[in-house]
């Protein structure tokens, strides 16, 4: 049976590729977060900047691709920290995250709404998407 308010099965869903960098400061004490635009999915929420990897290239150039475009900075993208698979309602993800290090450029929020240097140990006070407290969970470890 099919109902427009039932979450839609994992077949049907859209199913993306996300590049997420966890981009360090100098001093590797703080790390970049953003603030999601309102009006799009996941409106609102905190979240590591990145985005959909395209069919031509790899997880670390997709990376520092969206973060010139999308925060007009420079990283040098690292070692992948995790590899995660998360279903939200209307759309599947694989969220590969890389540690970053911040090269050159002031952060500029061209595609969010504000964003934030915070200490790992401060990130629980923001509201981060569901898949985001195992990437939390990694640094931790780390
Ligand atoms: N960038 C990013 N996306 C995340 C995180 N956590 C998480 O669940 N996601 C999900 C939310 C979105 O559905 C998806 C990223 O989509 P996006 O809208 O940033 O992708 P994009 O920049 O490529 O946007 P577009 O191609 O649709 O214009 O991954 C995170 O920490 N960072
Ligand atoms: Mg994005």
């Amino acid at each position: 049976m099919t109902d427009a308010n039932s979450p839609q099965s994992t077949q049907t869903k859209k199913y993306r590729r996300i590049g997420v960098g966890i981009v360090w400061d100098r001093d590797r004490q703080h790390i970049l977060i953003d603030r999601r635009l309102p009006d799009n999915e996941l409106g609102g929420y905190w979240e590591f900047p990145g985005g959909k990897i395209e069919p031509d290239e790899d997880a670390a150039a997709c990376i520092k691709r969206e973060l010139m475009e999308e925060l007009a900075i420079e990283v040098e993208v690292g070692d992948r920290l995790i590899t995660i698979d998360h279903e939200y309602e209307t759309l599947r993800v694989t969220l590969v995250v890389h540690h970053c290090l911040h090269i050159s450029g002031e952060p500029q929020a061209i595609a969010c709404t504000e964003m934030r240097w915070v200490k790992l140990e401060d990130l629980d006070q923001y509201q981060l998407p569901a898949a985001n407290y195992q990437i939390v969970a990694a640094l931790q470890a780390h």
